[in-house]
């Protein structure tokens, strides 16, 4: 039995993401959450013919409190594109509602910034006494699915894209997004030079920008997001109900000694708070940490430009818990 959550399922990716929860035959119980129209979405859903009851519910009558019981994977696409300082308080009021009805519930921070709403939810939850930096996560899955399009793009063969591998480490915007593209499953023709790659990284880099040019100014990544999103929840309920070895790239608290985090902060040669590398899942959570292993000294350079920008975006999550500004 898996109870999965979408706070702020109407949403441009709440929608789609929902759907695709919906139909994951492991979910058996789909709770949706919103401001605004969540039962109509929750009812439409419901006529899907896969195992999962679904239940919509507003503010009203404690709509978060009856979405929140029993959940054991609460996904938040919740907030507005490009909005920072208002998506940082709605994620500190969600979180507390996450902390106080559903504190050993994996939480998946998709809204953005996600740099800085991780380390709210993280500070929120310790306010509350119930931090478990393992099961904490915020969603760079879109990096990722984006490193292995444009990568199988770049080798010609766009049906390579779903076997592409590059793991993408720390953050998830701009230039804290470095993809490790040396790594990659797929290498990358020597012939191709060193220009091509560069150019390759920023377009990883910022792909986000790339949609929302694109769509004009009416939102950000929605669908392709849903997909990764659905792709990374997959993989922690699967994690949850016992499979091994599911490596996933996630921005995670490195407190955690036990599984890795202080080796990684050694190997950044920095006490960086959070960041994301490839994490093994487990069922109680983030398993091990895996370090960086074998990288270029390009790709060095990309890790110390990320870095400073990652402290300075974590600090701003940390203080708005106490006092509200970003
Ligand atoms: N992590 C990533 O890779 C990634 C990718 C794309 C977008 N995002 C972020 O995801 C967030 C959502 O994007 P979107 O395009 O779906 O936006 P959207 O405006 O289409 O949807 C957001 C939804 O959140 C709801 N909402 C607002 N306040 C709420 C609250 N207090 N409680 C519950 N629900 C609430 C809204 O009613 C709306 O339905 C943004 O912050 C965006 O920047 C992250
Ligand atoms: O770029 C954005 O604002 C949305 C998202 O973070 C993305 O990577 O597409």
């Amino acid at each position: 039995m898996v109870k999965a959550v979408v706070l702020g399922a109407a949403g441009g990716i709440g929608q789609p993401l929902s759907l695709l929860l919906k139909a994951n035959p492991t979910v058996t119980e789909l709770a949706l959450y919103d401001i605004v129209n969540a039962p109509g979405v929750a009812v439409d859903l419901s006529h899907i013919a896969t195992p999962a009851k679904v239940e919509g519910y507003l503010p009203a009558d404690e709509g978060l409190k009856k979405a929140l019981t029993g959940a054991d994977i609460v996904v938040i696409p919740a907030g507005i594109p490009r909005k920072p300082g208002i998506n940082a308080g709605i994620i500190r009021d969600l979180a507390m509602g996450v902390a106080t009805i559903a504190p050993k519930a994996f939480v998946l921070v998709i809204s953005n910034p996600v740099n800085s709403t991780v380390p709210i939810v993280a500070e929120v939850f310790k306010k509350h006494g119930v931090f478990d930096p393992k099961r904490i996560f915020g969603v760079t899955t879109l990096d990722v699915v984006r490193a292995s399009t444009f990568v199988s793009e770049v080798l010609g063969d766009l049906s390579l894209a779903p076997s592409v591998t590059v793991p993408v480490v720390g953050g998830h915007s701009g230039v804290t997004i470095v993809p490790l593209l040396s790594q990659s499953s797929h290498p990358l023709p020597p012939s191709l030079g060193q220009s091509a790659v560069d150019k390759l990284v920023k377009r990883i880099q910022f792909g986000g920008d790339e949609v929302v040019k694109a769509k004009d100014g009416a939102g950000s990544a929605t669908l392709s997001m849903a997909y990764a999103g659905a792709e990374f929840a997959g993989k922690v309920i699967r994690a949850l109900k016992g499979e091994k070895g599911l490596v996933a790239p996630t921005y995670v608290n490195l407190a955690a000694d036990e599984v890795g985090g202080k080796a990684l902060q050694k190997e950044l040669g920095k006490d960086l708070e959070y960041f994301s590398a490839p994490v093994e899942l487990g069922p109680n959570g983030v398993q091990k940490i895996n370090a960086l292993g074998n990288i270029t000294p390009a790709e060095t350079t990309l890790i110390q430009a990320a870095l400073p920008e990652l402290a300075i975006n974590i600090d701003k999550g940390i203080s708005f818990v106490e006092a509200p500004k970003l």
